[in-house]
């Protein structure tokens, strides 16, 4: 089964994508990833979802939203970064905008006047870094190679720092089994209340809510489309009850079925 992850080798989706396949292909833009699972090139893609310091891979949320293609497991993997350079006289530091914000306080402690610059994922930070003495990266400490040498380790701001991943696949391959269910919901339409509306099923039934995210829709400024996990399978009586009663509300919109999945721990 190939899958399709965030790459050159050596990122975090790269070490969250072997928990589902052996065979991995590298893009380096998320919204490629899930156009190709879509499009049926790959059977399977591996992206960023969310992370405990800095929160939303939102690229990730608007690109499941868009695209048509079932969330098929999800995968949570701690986070520690290292910074990796030729030597101290480094003048840039390159990584990915989630790991160099994940990293803030350490950075804005020991190299307050290090230019940052943000680049597609952490280990092209570490090809720059590798080619270019001037520049640093931080990255995983695995990536460590040639004249680089690992400067600092536990650099991110938590040291609990993990981040969730989702492997996605074709529509056809949607499950209703599982422990949890994604869903995203575009009500279009706005009245006191709709949100609140939009919940109560859940709590009507008992269904634990674990994530909610709001993020715009594109449409108009002020119209939203939500994205909602939550702890019961699509193939339980009641989230079908609570998912007929959402939709009756967002009947000039949609809700999209993710699929339902188990969740699945991997230490990096
Ligand atoms: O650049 C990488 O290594 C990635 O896999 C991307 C990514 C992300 O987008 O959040 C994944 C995990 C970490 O949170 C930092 C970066």
């Amino acid at each position: 089964m190939q899958t399709l992850t965030l790459g050159p080798s050596g990122t975090y989706s790269h070490r969250a994508a072997t928990a589902v396949s052996e065979d991995i292909a590298f893009t380096e833009s998320v919204t490629k990833i899930v156009q190709a699972v879509a499009n049926g090139e790959y059977d399977r893609g591996v992206i960023p979802i969310e992370n405990s310091i800095e929160g939303s891979v939102t690229e990730s949320l608007d690109a499941l939203a868009e695209y048509d293609v079932a969330v098929v497991r999800e995968i949570i993997t701690p986070i520690r970064h290292a910074l990796l350079a030729h030597d101290q006289s480094f003048e840039t530091i390159a990584s990915h905008a989630q790991a160099l914000a994940q990293c803030r306080g350490y950075l804005d402690e020991h190299y307050p006047d290090v230019e940052l610059e943000a680049v597609a994922s952490t280990a092209r930070g570490v090809q720059r870094a590798l080619d270019d003495p001037s520049i640093a990266a931080i990255a995983h400490p695995d990536n460590v190679q040639g004249d680089l040498q690992v400067l600092a380790e536990d650099i991110q701001d938590q040291t609990s720092n993990a981040t969730r991943f989702v492997a996605i696949g074709p529509a056809s391959d949607r499950s209703e089994a599982g422990g949890k269910t994604s869903i995203v919901i575009y009500p279009n339409s706005d009245y006191p209340g709709l949100l609140l509306k939009l919940l109560e099923p859940f709590a009507e039934r008992d269904i634990n809510l674990s994530r909610l995210e709001s993020r715009p829709s594109g449409e108009r400024l002020g119209d939203y489309v939500f994205h909602v996990d939550f702890q019961a399978g699509l193939y339980e009586d009641r989230t079908q009850g609570a998912l007929a009663e959402i939709e009756a509300l967002a009947e000039d919109g949609w809700v999209k079925r993710l699929g339902s999945y188990d969740t699945e721990h991997v230490v990096s």
